[in-house]
């Protein structure tokens, strides 16, 4: 079943590229960078990967991040995750990436957008990977800082499809946001948000009527209010769910439990991602085979979830 999976030609839509960054070459770039770092191997730096909630996720995944310097670095991380599509059947990704996580490291907005976009671009005319990147505002800062973020977007615009909203969900709901995201939309990006994660299907209806999202980012939490499920069934709005992250990190205690495919079966647009890979055991291929392993889905629903992620590509290639 690996193997026919892997095969399936599918999109990815939720996925932080530095959440791709593997044990190896973050070390490789410490060492190219010259930074200590806290571990002394790649085996004790996995080890730490065990987590009880997103906040001990998050400080590691920040921590791991400050590796990350020259335009070079941000070009060989990207092109890493494109390999991995390659090898996947990912044939379309809207990767995110956290530009404040850089920025506020003193590193300049463009060396972090051009080693992305570089990479995007051998991605599409070497691998024949169609790609459209995501800015993410980090939503444990102030929307003033997400302000400021987008005016260094502007110059670029061209290199993004869409804004989206990531980080410590809890207490930091969507409506802490909705000013910038109607600038951004009035500068003509789509948007898109991680809501009902940790967070309660309030902040997936927050992130729906006030800012205007065209995806929700893991919406798991959205089964507790069947209004809400009638709505995102009817509307069609597609889910981009991470069943791997999702037990990693506690949302649901054991695979077995995981709601995916009983989302699927009512009629919910949901979609199979990886989110951060590096640190939660695999990539697209690894997230659909422990639903066939853990929940037994079939061959046919395997089909429809891969459909259903190419259908719900912002970029239509
Ligand atoms: N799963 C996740 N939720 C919120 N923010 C994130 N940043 C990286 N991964 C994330
Ligand atoms: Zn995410």
């Amino acid at each position: 079943m690996y193997d026919w999976l892997n095969a399936l030609p599918k999109a990815e839509l939720h996925l932080h590229l530095e959440g791709s960054l593997e044990p190896e070459l973050l070390f490789a770039l410490a060492e190219r960078n010259k930074i200590a770092l806290p571990w002394n191997d790649v085996e004790t730096l996995r080890a730490a990967y065990a987590f009880n909630n997103l906040q001990e996720f998050l400080d590691l995944y920040y921590q791991g991040a400050d590796v990350l310097r020259t335009e070079q670095d941000f070009y060989d991380l990207t092109w890493a995750y494109l390999q991995r599509c390659k090898a996947q059947n990912v044939i379309h990704t809207e990767p995110f990436f956290d530009p404040q996580t850089h920025t506020d490291r003193g590193i300049p907005f463009e060396v972090v957008l051009d080693g992305i976009t570089r990479a995007l671009k051998d991605g599409r005319e070497q691998l024949g990977i169609g790609s459209g990147l995501i800015l993410s505002f980090l939503r444990h800062l102030s929307e003033e800082e997400a302000h400021t973020t987008l005016d260094q977007a502007l110059p670029f615009r061209d290199a993004f499809v869409a804004v989206g909203l990531d980080s410590s969900e809890m207490g930091h709901p969507p409506s802490k946001f909705q000013r910038v995201f109607d600038r951004a939309r009035s500068e003509g990006f789509l948007t898109v948000a991680h809501a009902g994660e940790e967070g309660p299907p309030e902040y997936i209806w927050e992130a729906l009527d006030l800012l205007k999202i065209q995806r929700i980012d893991h919406g798991v939490r959205a089964i507790e209010d069947e209004r809400l499920m009638q709505r995102i069934i009817d509307e069609q709005i597609p889910l981009t769910v991470c069943p791997l992250s999702n037990t990693k990190l506690r949302v649901f205690d054991h695979m077995g439990q995981h709601n995916i495919l009983d989302m699927l079966e009512r009629g919910v647009k949901v979609t199979v991602n990886s989110d951060d890979p590096a640190y939660f055991g695999g990539y697209v291929t690894e997230n659909f085979h422990a639903l066939h392993t853990h929940l037994g889905m079939t061959e046919d629903q395997a089909r429809r979830l891969a459909q259903n992620s190419l259908d719900a590509r912002l970029i239509k290639a």
